[in-house]
């Protein structure tokens, strides 16, 4: 909450204009029913026209002060809010972006979502009614009171049975509806979960007709919602007859005993037209404090959320040691006894990982799925942390280069190409900051995407959607290499990406990457791709069984000849 706050600071100068304008326009308002009073008293009652003209003036200049208070007031709730929500997005979004793999594991897309989105605008919209009204409403009710009492106390007297008896009752009805609200929150963020899925899988969802399946998934996410939604405003409008019942008593008990009054010669039309008007006021502020108090409790949830987010613990960072000037220079790479699980609790996923590259050599990794394969990549760049062992690159562990120089140095396409909105030529710039017209020729040629791009109708300028639509899935892989190859990097990791590629492209753009000096590091599931490598790391259950080339693996390796078995027959087994 208090850190979540701690965004108002730089907008204490508006906040403090805010509230004054606020004080100005509750001061017309408490002093209004007064002056009405008094004009029924002395100018109504007493057919005094000069008098209803002085109070009718008077009241009227007084309302367009209250106005004047109010557009200005409005004007700075705005700036303030505004300017709350977007110092808080950025911030999230800065935060996000430190955060490592473990941390974005924690918080899916669809959460992520709703707090940058939904929480920000209900913080946003509660602060702005706050500056708006929160100091009002309370002060307008205090307020209404005492003036209620000076201008006739004894009728005054209703106020201090049904105001305090309304305000408890409010705070009742609020203490439960909070606890609603944030059940309403959660639901929200459910039925964003399964949209975002759905929208992203679409395609997926008609190709295996689970279109219905999802439908029922849907439907029943946003039942939830609406059942609980439907619940909690049930429960806070069933007050509102309650509210209005002890409002209408009380002013029924005004006009009451006021007739008695006025009867008995004991008090003027006046002070009940006065004290009817405070009754009103008071109603409105009371209904107005149970809008504000809702709107906070909702705020609350909201608050606490965004605070999750803004406090999550980043678990990977620069390390000490890390020296700025140290950059990689050959791509050799030696892994010893390196052990590694997502969680804490979790099983290894890897275990006792030892093996070493010369640099520029080009290593095949080929295992069974959920082998780890993907995971020993993720631990080179540093999107995790090793558990136990060490990984060093040209001899110097990882955690001595900055996490920039040692990134910089790491050209990483992973399994699933992303593109992102923008031109094919952004798409593959994006890749290095300074990317020249050239570089990105020449790393689209390598990549063996150059001839398909220039038959694209505005070749280097077409526009690839958010994730490529436009795209076949072999195209989309070569852009992402043509991405990391524009980085010229030192060591090229290539995740299973040539697996949409025919053969006799795989081998050009294998061929093309050659010169590129550097460590080719790749993970392949198809033989005739690993064993062109100089080396295959064969991997299974977490673990390297065999390290050698495609001839030594043959003879030494049980799992490696029934893999070649499965892709080339028996025949080629006898023949080699
Ligand atoms: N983010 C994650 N959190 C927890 N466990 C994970 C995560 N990612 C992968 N795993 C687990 O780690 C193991 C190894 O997964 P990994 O993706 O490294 O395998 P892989 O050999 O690359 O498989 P594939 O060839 O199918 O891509 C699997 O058991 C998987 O369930």
């Amino acid at each position: 909450m208090k850190r979540v706050f701690s965004f108002l600071r730089p907008y204490k100068l508006p906040i403090v204009v805010a509230y004054s304008l606020t004080m100005i326009e509750l001061a017309t308002e408490l002093l209004l029913p007064f002056f009405l009073g008094l004009m029924i008293n002395q100018g109504v009652v007493n057919q005094d026209i000069g008098n209803i003209v002085m109070w009718g003036s008077i009241m009227i200049g007084l309302a367009f002060l209250a106005l004047f208070a109010g557009v200005i007031n409005s004007f700075y709730a705005s700036h303030t809010s505004y300017g709350f929500g977007y110092d808080i997005r950025e911030r999230l979004f800065e935060k996000v972006q430190e955060f490592s793999f473990r941390n974005l594991n924690q918080y899916p897309t669809s959460v992520l979502m709703t707090r940058f989105t939904n929480d920000v605008r209900q913080l946003q919209n509660t602060i702005h009614m706050g500056l708006r009204v929160m100091v009002k409403a309370p002060l307008l009710i205090l307020g209404g009171v005492v003036m209620a009492f000076i201008v006739n106390a004894k009728l005054a007297l209703i106020f201090l049975i049904t105001v305090p008896l309304l305000v408890a009752f409010i705070f009742w009805v609020l203490k439960r509806a909070s606890r609603l609200f944030r059940n309403v929150q959660q639901r929200v963020d459910h039925v964003n979960q399964v949209m975002q899925e759905n929208l992203a899988g679409m395609r997926l969802i008609k190709a295996f007709l689970r279109r219905s399946h999802e439908e029922n998934r849907f439907m029943k996410a946003n039942e939830d919602l609406a059942a609980e939604t439907r619940y909690t405003f049930r429960f806070v409008e069933a007050s509102m007859p309650i509210l209005l019942f002890v409002m209408n008593l009380s002013l029924i008990s005004i006009l009451w005993f006021g007739h008695q009054r006025v009867a008995g010669g004991e008090s003027s039309v006046g002070d009940i037209v006065a004290i009817v008007n405070y009754a009103l006021r008071v109603a409105m502020a009371i209904s107005m404090l149970t809008f504000i108090t809702m709107a906070f409790s909702r705020a609350k949830a909201s608050a606490t959320r965004l605070g999750d987010v803004l406090d999550v613990k980043v678990d990977l960072h620069e390390s000490e040691d890390a020296d700025a000037d140290a950059v990689v220079h050959d791509g050799k790479i030696d892994v010893q006894h390196v052990d590694f699980a997502y969680y804490k609790q979790d099983k290894n996923v890897l275990q006792d990982i030892t093996f070493s590259v010369k640099a520029r050599e080009s290593v095949a990794i080929i295992g069974a799925t959920g082998a780890g394969k993907t995971t020993l990549f993720q631990l080179l760049p540093r999107l995790y942390d090793v558990n136990r062992g060490t990984i060093a690159i040209d001899d110097q562990p990882i955690t001595s280069y900055t996490l920039d120089h040692l990134r910089r140095a790491i050209g990483y396409v992973p399994q699933n190409p992303l593109l992102f909105t923008g031109s094919v030529f952004d798409n593959i710039a994006w890749g290095k900051d300074d990317a020249t017209k050239e570089e990105v020729i020449q790393a689209a040629k390598d990549a063996q995407i150059h001839e398909t791009i220039m038959e694209l109708a505005e070749d280097y300028d077409t526009k690839v959607g958010q994730k490529g639509v436009n795209l076949s899935g072999g195209q989309k892989q070569r852009l992402s290499i043509a991405r990391a190859l524009i980085r010229r990097p030192k060591i090229l990791m290539l995740d299973d990406c040539t697996s949409a590629l025919d053969v006799a492209t795989e081998s050009r753009l294998l061929a093309a990457i050659e010169p590129y000096d550097c460590t080719n590091l790749m993970i392949t599931q198809k033989v005739t791709t690993a064993m062109d490598a100089d080396r295959i790391l064969l991997m299974d259950d977490g673990r390297i069984l065999a390290n050698g080339t495609h001839q030594e693996l043959l003879e030494d390796s049980t799992l490696y000849r029934k893999i070649v078995e499965s892709q080339f027959g028996k025949e080629y087994l006898h023949a080699n």
